[in-house]
């Protein structure tokens, strides 16, 4: 055998034996190009898959609402934030919300998944924290049971930013509201190089993790992800996932009320994005076998600290979205009803997935389907 196929072989067993790789060892994993080798980390990522989540892959029925496309800040990768003045910018009010909502629980929807642009003018009494309150509240008295899985750490930066108040205030208070969970969204890669080139007005990597994690220490769940295949090495990658794997570790060893439920990777989709540095634009065509390679590795470094893995279907399309079940995921993630951001950045994959085609396609590879919860508490036996 090869020494680096030794090396792979090996680091391969210590994972299989869910014992923490290193950075280093992850590195190598991800260096691979040797087809032979890369289908034995997939079958690695298979088998922790199977240990660590079971069979059964996982879905929710949700509403998808991002309620406002205004946002002061200018991420170059993104293609869904605008001026007010342009001519697609929109807000939408209350009502338009409760309607959608409305027309979501008619499909059994249990959740409504809420992010936005970072919109100044959204503000009651000069407070944009009493405006993100009243869309929870007017929720939750409507829809008493659905489960409010909104605003990710930029947006309660953001609340925080524009009525001067702490992050410990705005997510009590956002709680309190009515808020069961956060998205881990504003993750991007958890490196302050990578940020200042793709996203300089973002929160820096420290911010992302304090949020999390006084989230976590206050009660809230939140999932996590990562942007992947822009400018990013798979050094920053590995170390992103370093990052989820020492933020959840935390919140586990300190018994901190929750923790993230699931890791989530979200192809970066350019078709659309002018402001992307035009350097990088000839490395930004999506490689797919780049990406379900990363999708195992994620499985196997984050190992038993993360056992939810969910593609990201909306960007990656349907039936690559499955095979990446065949690569380490374990759920499907939700049938979302709608969607702004992958849609405004260029996706052509569709906005909308019936819970009945997750039942068909997960079928059509001999798995389990299984619908849950946001928080992963299932709420139907085992079907197939
Ligand atoms: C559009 S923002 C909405 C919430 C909030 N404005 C924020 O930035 O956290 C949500 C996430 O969408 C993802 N996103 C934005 N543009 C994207 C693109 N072109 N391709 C893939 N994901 C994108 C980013 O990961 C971002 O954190
Ligand atoms: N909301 C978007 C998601 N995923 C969210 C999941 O549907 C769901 O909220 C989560 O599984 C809760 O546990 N993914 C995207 O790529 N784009 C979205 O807008
Ligand atoms: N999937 C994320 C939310 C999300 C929203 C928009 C995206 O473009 C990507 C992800 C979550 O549930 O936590
Ligand atoms: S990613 Fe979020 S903060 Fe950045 S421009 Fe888009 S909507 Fe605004």
């Amino acid at each position: 055998m090869l020494y680096q196929e030794k090396a792979v072989v090996d680091i391969l067993r210590k994972a299989g034996n869910e014992i923490d790789l290193s950075e280093d060892e992850a590195i190598v994993l991800l260096s691979q190009t040797n087809k032979r080798m890369i289908n034995k980390i997939r079958q690695t990522a298979d088998c922790l898959r199977q240990k660590q989540a079971g069979n059964n892959v996982t879905y929710v029925v949700n509403q998808n609402i991002n309620f406002t496309n205004i946002c002061k800040q200018k991420c170059h990768f993104c293609g869904f934030g605008k001026d007010v003045e342009d001519q697609n910018s929109y807000t939408l009010n209350l009502e338009n919300i409760i309607q959608k909502i409305t027309n979501a629980l008619k499909k059994g929807a249990t959740e409504v998944c809420i992010q936005g642009g970072l919109n100044p003018n959204l503000k009651i009494e000069k407070s944009s924290l009493k405006y993100y309150q009243k869309i929870i509240i007017s929720i939750k008295q409507r829809f008493p049971k659905i489960h409010i899985h909104a605003f990710s750490p930029q947006e309660i930066v953001f609340i925080s930013q524009e009525d001067k108040l702490s992050y410990i205030y705005v997510i009590t208070e956002l709680k309190k509201a009515g808020l069961d969970s956060i998205p881990g969204t504003a993750a991007e890669i958890l490196n302050d190089q990578v940020r200042n080139q793709i996203c300089p007005e973002k929160i820096n990597s420290n911010t992302w993790i304090e949020i999390i994690s006084l989230a976590h220490s206050l009660g809230i769940y939140t999932s996590s992800t990562m942007l992947c295949g822009h400018i990013e090495n798979i050094q920053e990658q590995v170390e992103h996932l370093s990052h989820l794997r020492n933020l959840q570790r935390k919140s586990i060893e300190q018994k901190y009320p929750a923790k993230i439920t699931e890791f989530i990777l979200l192809p970066f989709i350019s078709k659309n994005i002018s402001s992307f540095p035009s350097k990088y634009l000839q490395s930004q065509e999506l490689n797919f076998d780049k990406i379900f390679l990363l999708t195992a590795v994620s499985r196997i470094f984050l190992g038993k600290w993360i056992p939810n893995h969910q593609p990201s279907w909306v960007k990656l399309g349907l039936y690559r979205a499955v095979e990446t079940l065949k690569w380490g995921c374990n759920d499907f993630g939700g049938t979302l009803m709608e969607e702004n951001i992958s849609a405004m950045a260029g996706a052509k994959n569709g906005t909308y997935i019936s819970a009945e085609k997750f039942q068909q396609v997960i079928k059509s590879i001999n798995r389990y389907y299984k619908s849950r919860k946001t928080l992963y508490d299932y709420n139907s036996d085992q079907v197939y």
